[in-house]
């Protein structure tokens, strides 16, 4: 990588984090060394190391002003750039106009800043955007015309100070909006009523129509024609307009009040519902609900941690185990607004977000007979063995009847949500070359697991391409490891050969109809040993045939039906090594 974009790339971080070099230093962005080679934290390169391509800046509480000069001035950076996501910092100012130089961006988050100001008309000119996140600032004035971005897919903008009209978005795009809590007003675009709900607009007084209750009379303006006889019917229809826009206002006070009041009721009962629990200081914490407005298009649950499951808490030990949690208390945990984000067969899992920007992912565990006592014991074995690619717990929660761990939020998704998720129709982003090196990486993670818990007895036990996180820097995590009953270290082998037929065939690990990727694969390959399961991207990439076909043989004999027939990790490591290095 360029010098000179590693000085910008230094300054703009710079301008981030105005008091010292603090980030500089913790994200390891230095001028000696290269950001693609040597890995500067929350940036990602194009495969072949010689670009920058996303930066991810979240929640790293930078409070300086966002100078997008740096990077959308500074070639070939401007012509490299395709993300740069900065939730959840303190970041103020104004969003500069000069981020229309960064043409390549696809994804632009600044959730949970402090900028203020008007938009850039210039963001309409950045074509290539899908996802545009702004939700939780201060930003105010008409948006642009973005609806000439036909691309977009995601516009978040809750929580500020826009006024003016909606624009018409090509609503059937989309799968997230939300505009809800601010000044606009007006008739909300057609169509956009059948796409999503009214979360999605609730809490701006002067819009209306569907699919707010607020009915919009504003359509009958269009009909006056100007001038005599029919000026005075102008202004009747003025008049009468801007009655319905009071009539349209205080209906909407109204059922914002309804909605406010039910919720206190909810909260009063749930909390009454609730055991108060007694940290180790003997101080007593009641827990108490929130809940965030809802953003999806499908309607996805929002809680807080303990409003929908919790039969109340019965003991309160705590145990953390990591200081990157920065002082947190389990009250803190609890009282914080979470999001409901999977219900697995062995557990949930919630996203837990606090003020000051930090995100976490918190497991609760199902249906497991475990005592309190043993499975602290087992947690702890566990956090003895450490590799990079393995996902430790930060924290944990343990009584006889519940038991809860808590993970730093990693927000690029699973390698399932890669393989299969709807971005995953463009799998020339996944090529073979990132494929292989994921499965090294993993291997190599769970073959050091495996021996660091190899007299534990401790497995992962439930491993699937779900629990393979990406983190920042898009490298593979193997998450939740230990978490289960009754585990093999050969059933993980078993997982990761189905992980392994996964990325090589592009196919679920069980389909529809209930039918294992592992027989599906048996069964082609039984009639004549071919390549034709192999996903038809890797096969239109001009890599080498051969090596997938020698990996293919691997994930075989991982997944054989006798655990005694399986390799062990070790085994697999260097199967996989000498493929990647033949
Ligand atoms: N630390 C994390 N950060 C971000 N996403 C996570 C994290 N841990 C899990 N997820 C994602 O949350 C979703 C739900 O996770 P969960 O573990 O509850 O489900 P699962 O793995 O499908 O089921 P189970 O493990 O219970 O069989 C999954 O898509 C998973 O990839």
């Amino acid at each position: 990588v360029d010098d000179s974009v590693k000085s910008s790339l230094i300054q703009f971080l710079a301008k981030l984090s105005p008091q010292n070099g603090q980030h500089n230093q913790h994200l390891g962005w230095n001028i000696s060394s290269d950001p693609c080679k040597n890995r500067w934290l929350g940036l990602v390169c194009d495969g072949r190391n010689v670009s920058v391509k996303k930066l991810f800046l979240d929640g790293l509480n930078l409070s300086g002003t966002l100078q997008t000069s740096f990077l959308c001035n500074s070639k070939p950076l401007l012509n490299s750039l395709t993300v740069l996501s900065l939730n959840y910092n303190n970041i103020s100012g104004e969003i500069p106009a000069d981020i229309d130089n960064c043409k390549q961006l696809t994804r632009f988050h600044v959730r949970g800043n402090k900028f203020h100001g008007n938009l850039p008309s210039s963001l309409s000119k950045l074509v290539n955007l899908k996802r545009l996140e702004l939700s939780d600032n201060n930003l105010s004035g008409n948006l642009p015309d973005l609806s000439r971005i036909s691309g977009l897919t995601m516009f978040l903008a809750e929580n500020n100070k826009f006024s003016g009209e909606i624009p018409q978005f090509e609503f059937s795009n989309f799968e997230r909006f939300n505009v809800s809590f601010n000044n606009f007003s007006g008739l909300i675009p057609t169509d956009s009523g059948s796409y999503f709900a009214s979360d999605s607009f609730m809490g701006n007084p002067l819009l209306c129509g569907d699919p707010l209750p607020t009915k919009c009379l504003s359509l009958k303006l269009e009909e006056v024609k100007p001038g005599g006889e029919e000026s005075k019917h102008n202004k009747d229809h003025i008049l009468m307009f801007s009655g319905y826009i009071m009539i349209g206002v205080f209906l909407t006070f109204i059922a914002v009040f309804m909605i406010c009041k039910r919720r206190e009721k909810v909260r009063k009962e749930d909390s009454r519902n609730r055991v108060a629990a007694v940290d180790d200081d003997g101080i007593s914490s009641k827990f108490s609900t929130f809940s965030l407005s809802s953003e999806y298009k499908t309607s996805k649950a929002e809680f807080s941690m303990l409003s929908s499951e919790s039969g109340g808490l019965s003991s309160s030990l705590i145990v953390l185990t990591n200081p990157v949690v920065n002082g947190l208390k389990f009250e803190d945990l609890l009282k914080a607004p979470a999001e409901l984000i999977g219900r697995g067969n062995h557990g949930s899992l919630y996203k837990v977000m606090f003020d000051y920007g930090m995100v976490f992912a918190v497991k609760r565990i199902k249906d497991w007979g475990i005592s309190s006592d043993e499975f602290i014991k087992r947690m702890w074995k566990i956090d003895r063995v450490k590799h990079p690619n393995v996902l430790p717990p930060l924290a944990f929660y343990s009584s006889d009847h519940e038991k809860l761990l808590v993970y730093e939020f990693q927000p690029n998704g699973s390698l399932f949500s890669l393989l299969h998720g709807s971005s995953s129709h463009n799998k020339n982003s996944f090529p073979w070359i990132s494929r292989l090196d994921i499965t090294g990486r993993i291997a190599k993670a769970l073959a050091q697991m495996h021996k660091g818990l190899e007299q534990e007895e401790i497995a992962h036990g439930n491993l699937k391409s779900s629990n393979i996180l990406m983190n920042w820097n898009m490298e593979p995590c193997i998450s939740e490891y230990g978490l289960h009953e009754s585990t093999s270290f050969r059933s993980d082998v078993h997982g990761f050969g189905l992980i392994l037929l996964e990325l090589l065939t592009g196919k679920l690990a069980r389909d529809e109809k209930g039918i294992c990727l592992a027989d599906w694969v048996r069964t082609v390959l039984r009639e004549e040993w071919t390549a034709e399961v192999l996903d038809s991207s890797l096969l239109a990439e001009a890599a080498s045939e051969e090596r997938m076909v020698n990996l293919l043989v691997v994930a075989v004999k991982c997944v054989e039906s006798s655990p005694h027939a399986r390799p062990n990790m070790d085994q697999v490591v260097a199967m996989i090594d000498s493929i990647k290095g033949g």
